[in-house]
């Protein structure tokens, strides 16, 4: 089973390592304490908490990265760094599922957020599973009651989806996931000026999503894990229709009230969900294993 400080024999430096790497890489790039806390959510709802997002395509295994759940996702090579810090401190001993969960953690930190206790333990796939990734991740505009039971179908219940949105009071949105709501008309549920400043971000309704064309998630606290997410979304300024939809839905709105007044709150139910997330399905004990290239499943 997963356990508070796993390492403390085996690698006691381990967690203070990724701290250290975190706190370094958010100096150099500072969108990667993003990137953690969307890895935590793309690897541990799909299937398990195993690092198998961070596998790349190689012989017969093909990446979850390539689904269009994926896009936009970036700053994966900066995870090598990490686990190259590791493995110079105590090699094949941490897995790759737990800097994937601590590293979260602690963007989440560097973010203004809270700090969340997390076990560890956690092992590594021997495979990815892109084929469930699109049943898995909910897609940007599906409806409010599927993304609710997508959620409580891993133990998460509506307060904690609720909290959980709330990631994205940071990091970015691509100007492809926004143009259906501003053309050819602009959606009734936006801001108008809103639309207006959105539009001038994305001057146009076909973007190449190649373009690095995009707008920040929360304009007011783009680099703050905050409750100004709900604020946002109840002066009609949230970026995706599943944010909006938020506010517009029964169940969840008034959470979102509670959420938007009281950043406490917001940070307690957000720490809550967390732990449940991370602790989604284990690979533990004898399972998978542990990967020495967070990339590639280990050679036999
Ligand atoms: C139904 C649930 C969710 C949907 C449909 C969704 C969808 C998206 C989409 C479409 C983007 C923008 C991608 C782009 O255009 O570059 C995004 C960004 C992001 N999401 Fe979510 N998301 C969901 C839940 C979550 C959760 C639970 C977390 C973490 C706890 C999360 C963390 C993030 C972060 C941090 C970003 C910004 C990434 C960056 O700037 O690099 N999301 N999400
Ligand atoms: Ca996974
Ligand atoms: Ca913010």
């Amino acid at each position: 089973d997963l356990q508070l400080n796993y390492y403390s024999k085996s690698c006691p430096r381990a967690e203070e390592i990724i701290k250290e790497q975190v706190i370094k890489l958010y100096h150099k790039h500072g969108n990667t304490a993003v990137s953690w806390i969307r890895n935590l959510f793309h690897d541990c709802i799909v299937k398990s908490c195993d690092a198998s997002l961070l596998l790349e395509t190689t012989n017969g295994i093909k990446s979850e990265q390539t689904s269009s759940r994926s896009f936009g996702m970036r700053n994966f090579k900066y995870v090598n760094t990490i686990k190259d810090a590791l493995e110079r401190e105590c090699p094949m001993t941490v897995s790759c599922a737990d800097i994937v969960a601590l590293s979260a953690r602690e963007g989440a930190v560097m973010l203004g957020g809270p700090h969340i206790e997390l076990k560890t333990g956690r092992r590594d796939s021997k495979e990815s599973y892109v084929a469930e990734v699109e049943n898995s991740i909910p897609n940007h505009n599906d409806s409010m009651s599927l993304v609710l039971s997508t959620f409580q179908s891993i133990g998460i219940d509506t307060e904690g989806t609720v909290a959980l949105l709330g990631a994205h009071s940071v990091g970015r949105v691509h100007c492809t996931n926004i143009v259906q709501r501003l053309y050819p008309t602009v959606d009734p549920s936006l801001d108008p000026n809103y639309a207006e400043y959105l539009k001038g971000r994305c001057p146009s309704p076909y973007p190449d999503p190649n373009a690095v064309e995009y707008a920040r998630n929360d304009r007011e606290t783009p680099m703050v894990l905050d409750n100004m997410y709900y604020k946002n979304i109840l002066g009609h300024k949230g970026l995706l229709l599943v944010d909006q939809q938020l506010v517009s839905d029964p169940s969840t709105y008034p959470f979102v009230v509670k959420m938007a007044a009281d950043n406490g709150y917001f940070h307690d139910q957000f720490s809550r969900a967390v732990v449940i997330l991370s602790e989604n399905n284990p690979l533990t004990g004898e399972q998978g294993e542990i990967r020495k290239d967070c990339r590639f499943i280990n050679k036999k």
